[in-house]
């Protein structure tokens, strides 16, 4: 069981409060000013990732406060509850075990006195089987030919993810393109499979449940799909294989017990990619690159089991979260990559922090007083910047942003890394710095500028800064670092909800949209007038008939 504690009643939230009454007057330019050793203090490494948190309006005293919050909330036995596989994920009694699946050092992990290592092993061999015969050529389709496109049909965890990874990896990739498909929208799985040949192309049926409705629609319009093209001479043995905890739908689906690849209960769906959902990355970049992404995720594991707090990057970067989100009321987080091929990964830790965090309730069952989880956006570097910087430089919100780099890039094309960067450091000092009165006047005077004109524009053009972020700089995205990176956000997710006193691996809160949009759907085709709602969703359901004339 995870330990309980209100974070507002530990002693360190006492003095954090302290502190916040007297950081907030100050500025990030004079603490940099009045500390030389800003940097060297307030930054970490792991491996060749390096995290720069000094651009914070923190000093070591804080840090130091935090940390005691950490403690008080004992995150500590936290930590080894989830290693241990205690059923921490108490409302749906459930292990929360992903570390498992990247468990490298093959130590056994119980659960329920069993040790679930020699399972995943043998998934992962499946695996392994699997997509070499696919990649070699030796798994042909129907008619012969070696397959050339997967496309994997999931949602939510059993999307993002290796959705996700596959496109940070595009360097990476071999014979096999990959397709994802997951709105109920007709449109997505139109869309994709318009330019796809049936006869080499393969289906990854993903889901956890094998209920959901998105991906069973999805997987029976690509059956249907795939039969109609074929002239009804396909096999769908050939094409279509499964990711599923749930064998009985499986099979009844038509889908071979060989063909499918199981995971378990303890697997969160948004924590999943490491697990069988990981299915059309390994057949899109190799099994050893996928063992590379396991590898780098298992060496954060152990950072984040075994480092003190004081070094512990997930556990810094969780606590850093919480003074902005419960002291300065931050609502946001952005994650904002300089690299291109990270250009889902802010999507994906919306799902993997605000379905985990976004709770109200605590883990005795009362509301809780003090804010949770915060709202996750952001797109790469240098689009954002012509988007939505504007606001976080000048907005009246604070927006603390996740600045993320590799040094070397896939793709040295003359001097466009070298451009990035420099954007790269420049934001983080620009929002650090701001730009004061005395230097806008003083710009403006050297421009010529009237003496009006100055007293005019100054305004406008003065920037506070004292904006908060992190910089998280490392080599190159490779399948290790990306691995690493991914187990470091998981952990951060991790750690606010033990701060928080909420329970992180349920998702009580997409059911109620999903049961009354069951209810709904048999009144969309119903000839009658719908009643049966309040006065908005019959109206609008009832206009939504007349425009298609039922
Ligand atoms: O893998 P399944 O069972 O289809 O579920 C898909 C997604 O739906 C959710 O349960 C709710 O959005 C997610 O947690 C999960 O990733």
């Amino acid at each position: 069981m995870l330990p309980k504690h209100n974070p507002t009643q530990t002693s360190a939230w006492q003095k954090l409060e302290m502190q916040f009454m007297t950081l907030q007057a100050s500025h990030l330019r004079e603490l940099f000013a009045e500390d030389p050793q800003r940097f060297e203090t307030l930054h970490a490494k792991f491996e060749d990732i390096l995290v720069d948190y000094s651009k914070n309006l923190v000093i070591g005293e804080t840090i130091k406060d935090l940390i005691e919050l950490a403690n008080e909330v004992e995150l500590r036995d936290a930590i080894d509850a989830m290693f241990r596989g205690d059923k921490i994920n108490q409302t749906e009694d459930r292990s929360v075990l992903h570390v498992a699946l990247r468990n490298r050092s093959n130590k056994p992990v119980l659960v329920d006195g069993e040790d679930v290592m020699p399972e995943v092993n043998r998934v992962l061999q499946q695996m392994k089987g699997f997509s070499d015969k696919l990649l070699s050529g030796q798994w042909k389709g129907f008619s012969g030919k070696v397959i050339t496109d997967i496309v994997n049909i999931g949602i939510g965890g059993s999307d993002l993810g290796p959705y996700m990874v596959t496109e940070a990896l595009r360097p990476y990739w071999k014979s096999i393109t990959p397709h994802f498909v997951s709105n109920v929208d007709g449109t997505h799985i139109a869309e994709t499979v318009k330019h796809l040949n049936p006869e080499t192309t393969l289906f990854i049926i993903a889901s956890k449940t094998f209920t959901t409705q998105e991906t069973m629609t999805n997987a029976e319009s690509a059956r249907a799909w795939f039969l109609d093209k074929t002239g009804g001479k396909g096999e769908v043995a050939k094409h279509f294989v499964a990711v599923s905890t749930n064998t009985t739908e499986v099979t009844k689906f038509g889908i071979a017990p060989e063909n499918m690849f199981v995971f378990w209960d303890w697997v969160g769906g948004r924590y999943s990619l490491w697990s069988s959902i990981g299915l059309s990355i390994i057949c899109t970049i190799g099994f050893e690159n996928f063992e590379q992404l396991l590898d780098g995720a298992h060496a954060m594991d152990n950072h984040f089991k075994n480092e003190p707090f004081e070094k512990n990057i997930p556990v810094l970067l969780a606590l850093i979260g919480v003074w902005h989100n419960n002291f300065f009321g931050a609502a946001s987080e952005a994650i904002l990559p300089y690299d291109q091929y990270l250009h889902r990964f802010a999507a994906y830790f919306q799902q993997g922090n605000m379905e985990s965090n976004g709770k109200s309730i605590d883990r005795d069952g009362d509301p809780v007083t003090y804010q949770t989880g915060p709202l996750i956006w952001g797109e790469p570097g240098t689009n954002g910047q012509h988007a939505f910087y504007q606001l976080i430089h000048q907005g009246t919100k604070i927006v603390p942003c996740d600045f993320i780099a590799p040094a070397i890039s896939h793709n040295p094309l003359g001097d466009h890394h070298d451009k990035l960067l420099s954007n790269f450091f420049a934001q983080t000092e620009a929002l650090m710095k701001g730009k004061t009165e005395e230097e806008v006047v003083k710009e403006l005077t050297a421009a010529g500028q009237s003496k009006d004109a100055i007293a005019f524009h100054t305004p406008f053009r003065v920037f506070d800064g004292n904006r908060p972020t992190n910089s998280i700089l490392f080599k190159q995205l490779t399948p290790r670092t990306l691995g690493s990176l991914i187990a470091m956000y998981e952990h951060k997710i991790f750690t606010q909800g033990v701060i928080w006193n909420i329970f992180s691996f349920d998702q009580w809160g997409v059911e109620l949209g999903k049961v009354l949009a069951k209810k709904i759907l048999p009144e969309l085709t119903a000839k009658e007038e719908i009643t049966s709602h309040d006065s908005s969703t019959n109206g609008l359901i009832n206009y939504f008939k007349r425009l298609k004339s039922i």
